[in-house]
């Protein structure tokens, strides 16, 4: 007789390996800007899409996995970087604070589904801390002031996360669906 618990387990680990997949296909496709060391990036919007297929502790475990193969030398950080070198670079920080992004805002769209606006307010939230952890390590490792933070790392990235937000928002709860259904 299968064990139905096992099954699921495994086709959840799938899954994870497949979000895993997906951010480290997304996350080197950053777009460098003149001005600032820290590029725009599809990284959270990959995180964003993980918490709706796989809900907020998978969509962690997943980031954490590709932040693991990020740290051993593969090339799935911005501008196809890897290694640990990189976490001590101008955009360590957001892929530390991406792991408590990850959580608050799947705690949000798992909790409030159905509920567009307060999953967008725990996205937006998960967004913040991944901002304040970013800007704070940007400023220490390049010796910014926190207005110059602020301008280096976060106001010109606000715009497109919003996007961002909006398009998981939009695409997230189909995905969702259809992951479900096919289980
Ligand atoms: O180097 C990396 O792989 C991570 C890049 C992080 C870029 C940050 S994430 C938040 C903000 N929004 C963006 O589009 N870029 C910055």
């Amino acid at each position: 007789m299968p064990n139905k618990n096992k099954k699921i387990s495994t086709r959840q680990m799938t899954m994870i390996a497949l979000m895993t997949a997906v951010t480290s296909i997304l996350g080197p496709l950053a777009i460098p800007l003149p001005f600032s060391p820290v590029p725009v990036s599809f990284t959270n919007l990959a995180v964003y899409f993980s918490i709706f297929v796989l809900g907020a502790n998978s969509a962690t475990v997943s980031y954490l996995v590709y932040l693991l193969i990020g740290i051993v030398g593969l090339p799935v950080f911005s501008g196809f970087t890897g290694g640990f070198a990189k976490m001590a670079g101008p955009t360590g920080g957001y892929l530390v604070g991406f792991i408590f992004m990850a959580w608050i805002a799947g705690f949000f769209v798992d909790r409030f589904q159905g509920k567009r606006v307060l999953q967008a307010s725990g996205m937006i939230l998960g967004t913040v801390v991944a901002y304040i952890f970013g800007t704070a390590w940007l400023c220490v490792q390049s010796n910014l002031t926190f207005g110059a933070g602020l301008a280096a790392g976060v106001i010109p990235y606000i715009p497109g996360d919003l996007i961002k937000i909006m398009a998981a928002l939009a695409v997230g709860p189909v995905l969702r669906q259809a992951v479900r259904r096919a289980a």
